[in-house]
């Protein structure tokens, strides 16, 4: 049977209203908690080839760093461009991500954004949460948490599939702390214009 191994939990999204930011620039918010680990920050070379889809960073999913010439192709998670995708209702699973155009197989489609925080941040939350009875929208990201129920961007809406149509790829990006993964949603396959853009919710099971 296909079905996600993770609870779905429950959800009102009748009064729910669904924002999507036009200019959603600062993607990552890091708890002030997270300034006391003193962690060292990840530093990415500029490639010495021409930062195509398939540069020698973007091999190792190391994201290249703004000093990379201005034609790099592997700027995916600072560009955060929610201009693939658009969010609207589906029929029995609340809201869900849409694709906005015809997507290649391998593109990037969005990142998963909001804030970044510490297992104890993220108990604390969950609590808070339950009893304000807010739906959380949370990824487990390394040792740490991306939680996007505030500050999220429309990667958030993505429904679970058992044939899904996005893989969930974890990358590095220059900067920022050691162990933080950025989660990229990249096109499993060819995807049309109009079709839902899925996840599997499992990709973090290894950890
Ligand atoms: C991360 S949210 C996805 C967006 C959500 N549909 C919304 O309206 O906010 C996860 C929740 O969506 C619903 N969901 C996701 N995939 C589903 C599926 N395949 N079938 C039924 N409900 C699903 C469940 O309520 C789940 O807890």
């Amino acid at each position: 049977m296909c079905a996600p191994r993770k609870s779905l939990g429950t959800q009102n999204t009748k009064t729910r209203k669904i924002k999507i930011p036009k200019n959603h620039k600062c993607n990552y918010k890091f708890h002030k908690s997270l300034d006391d680990l003193k962690l060292k920050k990840v530093k990415v070379e500029s490639c010495s080839s021409s930062c195509a889809k398939v540069c020698e960073n973007a091999l190792y999913h190391m994201e290249c760093p703004s000093s990379c010439a201005g034609n790099c192709k592997n700027q995916n998670f600072k560009a955060n461009d929610v201009s693939k995708v658009s969010v609207s209702h589906t029929v029995s699973k609340g809201f869900g991500l849409f694709a906005a155009f015809d997507i290649k197989k391998d593109d990037f489609v969005i990142a998963f954004t909001g804030d970044v925080i510490s297992s104890n941040e993220y108990k604390m939350r969950i609590l808070n949460y339950k009893k304000s009875k807010t739906f959380p929208y949370i990824y487990k990201s390394g040792p740490f948490y991306i939680d996007a129920t505030e500050r999220g961007n429309p990667a958030k809406y993505s429904n679970y599939a058992c044939n899904f149509n996005m893989r969930t790829e974890k990358w590095q990006l220059d900067g920022k702390i050691e162990g933080f993964v950025a989660l990229g949603f990249f096109a499993e396959r060819r995807i049309k214009k109009g079709e839902e853009l899925t996840i599997d919710y499992n990709f973090d099971e290894d950890e």
